[in-house]
């Protein structure tokens, strides 16, 4: 298993470093550092730290913040960004971008596990520029072009 860099800003991270769940797991999850539980009333978005900050350093890599299904479904506290994206060159807290979107409060309690954190290749590209593009199979073609059904 590949290892990447990890700084503990929280010491109350050092006894519970995220760690995949089961052997297939894609996501870390991480959890909400904060000194007192949180409220979130319908709507509200709270920036909340994780405790951690990485370093992946390698530019074919990113690291995706991405909801909890429990928490988007259950509670309504998905992210206010939708999806957080880490850079490889980032080497500040890991944060949270916490919206609830539901009806009713919820209640964020200290070292609550609030999302999830996935590490993903990526490619960086050059661009190219041309005038046309060779044929394919869709073109232009989008948003609902192949039908319904
Ligand atoms: O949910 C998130 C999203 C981003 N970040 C950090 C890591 C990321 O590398 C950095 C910048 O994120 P992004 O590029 O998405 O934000 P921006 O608004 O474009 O800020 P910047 O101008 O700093 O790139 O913020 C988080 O901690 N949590
Ligand atoms: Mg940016």
């Amino acid at each position: 298993m590949k290892t990447v860099n990890v700084k503990i800003l929280d010491p109350r991270m050092k006894e519970q470093l995220p760690a995949y769940a089961t052997t297939g797991s894609a996501g870390l999850d991480l959890r909400a550092c904060l000194d007192a539980p949180l409220v979130l009333k319908p709507g509200d978005t709270h920036l909340v730290p994780t405790g951690l900050a990485i370093h992946i350093a390698d530019p074919g890599y990113a690291a995706m913040i991405l909801p909890r299904s429990g928490m988007g479904h259950k509670h309504g506290i998905v992210l206010g960004n939708l999806i957080g994206l880490i850079d490889s060159d980032y080497q500040g807290q890991l944060m949270v971008s916490t919206w609830n979107r539901g009806q009713t409060e919820f209640t964020l309690n200290p070292m609550e596990r609030l999302a999830q954190l996935v590490i993903v290749p990526v490619m960086q590209v050059g661009f190219n520029v041309v005038e046309e593009f060779g044929d394919s199979d869709r073109g232009a073609g989008g948003f609902g072009s192949t039908g319904k059904h």
